[in-house]
């Protein structure tokens, strides 16, 4: 016996540290769903005319961030859209209040490990400049209470992208009761 999940036709917004998958499970998402893919650094960047990376050193963090923010809010003006948001969208807690309030909220995790093996020899990524596992270590330590705000949590080290879309596909569309 199912009823109608809470969460049908709203947003999928996923969160999540660096390398969980956000982009990559997004975009088999938004193919599945035929509903469009926001992804926030994408967006952002393309507002810029510059890479992420290229934000960070010529305008800095924090300038990042507000702009993130900005994005964030007006992106989900809007429902029906798989939102892959950057890994530390959720540091803010505004932004975690409207997320919570405008879609299903997903957080990927993933081991050390795992994560480590992904985003290894990538270099778009500018807090993990310098000894990657030992950034990654550091910035999971700092902010690992701040993707338990999520409606629902999906660890990703031992599933494919398919496996991890199966799992949010079951619970934005139904709720076992
Ligand atoms: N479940 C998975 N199993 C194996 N590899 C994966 C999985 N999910 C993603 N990957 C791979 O890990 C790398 C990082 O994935 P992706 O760019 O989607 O992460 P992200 O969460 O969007 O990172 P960021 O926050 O930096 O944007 C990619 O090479 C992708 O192919
Ligand atoms: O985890 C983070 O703070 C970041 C993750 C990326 O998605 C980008 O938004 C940027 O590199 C910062
Ligand atoms: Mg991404």
């Amino acid at each position: 016996m199912h009823q109608e999940s809470e969460f049908q036709h709203s947003n999928i917004i996923l969160v999540g540290m660096m390398g969980t998958g956000k982009t990559t499970v997004g975009t088999l998402l938004a193919q599945q769903l035929s509903y469009p893919l926001v992804d926030m650094d994408t967006i952002i960047a393309e507002r810029e005319g510059m890479s992420v990376q290229e934000i960070f050193r010529t305008k800095g963090e924090a300038y990042f961030r507000d702009l993130e923010s900005q994005v964030l809010e007006e992106m989900l003006q809007s429902t029906g859209q798989v939102i892959s948001t950057g890994g530390g969208c959720v540091l803010r807690e505004l932004n975690r209040a409207v997320m919570l309030d405008k879609g299903m909220v997903v957080a990927l995790t993933a081991d050390v490990d795992h994560i480590v093996g992904r985003v290894a020899g990538d270099t778009n990524r500018p807090l993990l400049a310098g000894d990657t596992r030992e950034r990654v270590q550091t910035i999971m330590e700092e902010r690992k209470d701040a993707y338990r705000f999520a409606h629902v949590t999906v660890d990703t080290s031992l599933l494919t992208p398919d496996e991890v879309v199966t799992h949010i596909l079951t619970r934005y569309r139904v709720q076992a009761s």
